[in-house]
């Protein structure tokens, strides 16, 4: 059995769903195997993307919000507050009955998204127009009895990295003002993940539970559905009302304040994995890896001389701050490059005793999977440089992708022809027995209203044909 063949092998990623799960396993991201339906281990390796891509979100979100974190369980009776006004979450939440053997006097929900948690404080922090805006956010794990089909980084039963900010403001104005700052922090984030997303207004039916409405980004997978990476929902005031958050105003009155919530999950990673990914595993920008060059020391001859300049290039690049190892481990070459090409690491120094000569190393792009020669000489910044195209690729390879799938359709028959290849754009007339009756006709769910709205003058719903009042997306989604 050749190295080769002893390593798992990858499906090509054309049937995706192998691809992806087998790439979680082979690249040491989650391991499926835990004993619980939907819950799924974190293996170091994808611990560490983890960790990087969050540490971006923090960045972003550290601007002018601060991070906290609240419990986990729910009193039984600020959860059904939820429940009778919002009617959201009650099919979804798990309960905490018992103490040891003991029964609790109150049952306790585990938190499928912290609404129910949170607004009872909020109550209690908020008491003038001078505590506004308020704005926190939290990393935890969150729970939802999903019935759908579960899967790794996708659809958790435990969604362990749920990123879930809660704003209050003064105005109805002013929680606006904040979903378009949460959609723009949204779209820098993927953008820091060469993932280009479509943002887009839900339509009614599909807004989050209590909200008055809700904005979405979604990336495209490989296998043309679109997965939903992020939500930002304007509760207006109607979850202060439940829960009685009002601040005195200017004037000594008390007002109820409205609010804003927003959540990003690991589907980030899903849509970080799928995205970029190859036949031969992971592809990372830089910002992310875990490893952003290996060095594989060329050894035929003068053994210590080449491992002696593979260090010295890697004391280079860790005094630069870039994550390097060097693999001097007994595997062929050949062996190690398979190895780390399946953990997307974004740039191989090859160094053998013709590069020691030349002063030089042989590097291979990871994307593009060009060899060129670079210098030894200031080999740090020749790195960065290539890091900064390595990611302006991917994301320009993405975006171009995106954009070949997604069909401008006016009739019923093309929008269910192009729906089995991407994203439909179409039009609506903005009825919503239209819409619904629309979505039951192609078998595929209407995915929101883009904010960029092109001329609707003359064009007709393809449902009803009456004059269309938007354009919309319309896709296959997870
Ligand atoms: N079961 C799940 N597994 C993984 N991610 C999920 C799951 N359910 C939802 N998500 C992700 O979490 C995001 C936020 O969830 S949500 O229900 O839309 N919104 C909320 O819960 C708001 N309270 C956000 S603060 C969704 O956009 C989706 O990307
Ligand atoms: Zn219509």
């Amino acid at each position: 059995m050749g190295e080769q063949e002893k390593e798992a092998s990858l499906p090509s990623k054309d049937n995706f769903s192998e691809w992806y799960n087998e790439l979680l396993q082979i690249a040491k991201i989650m391991d499926v195997r835990y004993p619980v339906k939907g819950l799924y281990v974190w293996h170091p390796f994808g611990f560490t993307i983890r960790k990087k891509t969050y540490s971006i979100m923090r960045e972003l979100l550290d601007r002018d919000h601060e991070e906290t974190m609240f419990p986990l369980l729910i009193p039984e009776h600020e959860f059904m507050k939820e429940a009778q006004h919002i009617k959201g979450f009650e099919e979804e939440v798990y309960w905490v009955t018992h103490g040891g053997t003991s029964p609790l006097e109150v049952n306790l929900a585990l938190r499928p998204t912290s609404e129910t948690a949170i607004y009872p404080m909020y109550k209690l922090w908020v008491r003038s127009h001078a505590d506004l805006p308020l704005r926190l956010y939290q990393i935890v794990n969150t729970f939802r009895y999903e019935t759908k089909h579960t899967r790794p980084l996708i659809r958790l039963r435990e969604i362990t990295s749920f990123k879930e900010a809660h704003t209050v403001h003064a105005t109805w104005e002013d929680a606006a003002s904040q979903i378009d700052e949460a959609m723009r922090i949204y779209k820098e984030f993927y953008r820091r993940l060469a993932i280009p997303v479509l943002s887009s207004k839900r339509p009614e039916w599909d807004k989050f539970p209590g909200a008055d409405y809700t904005i979405a980004v979604d990336s495209l997978m490989p296998d043309g559905r679109t997965l939903q990476v992020g939500t930002a929902h304007h509760l207006g005031d109607n979850f202060a009302k439940t829960f009685e958050i009002t601040y005195e105003d200017s004037e000594g009155e008390q007002v109820y304040a409205h609010q804003a919530c927003y959540g990003v999950s690991e589907r980030c990673l899903a849509a970080l994995i799928s995205t970029h990914g190859d036949d031969k595993g992971l592809v990372l920008p830089p910002e992310v890896a875990p490893v952003q060059v290996v060095i594989i020391p060329i050894i035929f001859k003068k053994p210590e001389e080449v491992l002696s300049a593979c260090e010295m290039v890697a004391e280079d690049l860790k005094d630069a701050g870039i994550k390097v190892k060097i693999d001097d481990s007994d595997k062929r070459p050949g062996a190690k490059y398979y190895k780390w090409e399946m953990q997307g690491v974004p740039i191989r120094l090859e160094i053998g005793p013709r590069d020691l000569k030349n002063q030089a190393a042989m590097m291979a792009r990871r994307d593009t999977g060009e060899k060129e020669q670079i210098p030894l000489e200031d080999i740090s910044s020749t790195i960065k440089d290539t890091f900064a195209d390595i990611h302006q690729n991917l994301y320009s390879n993405a975006d171009a992708r995106l954009r070949e799938h997604i069909f401008l359709c006016e009739g019923l028959e093309q929008i269910k022809d192009k729906l089995a290849l991407g994203i439909v754009q179409t039009y609506w007339c903005g009825k919503e027995a239209c819409g619904k009756e629309m979505e039951d006709v192609i078998g595929a769910g209407i995915l929101g209203i883009p904010d960029e709205q092109p001329d609707c003058k003359g064009k007709k719903c393809p449902l009803c044909g009456e004059e269309a009042a938007n354009s919309i997306y319309i896709a296959r989604t997870y």
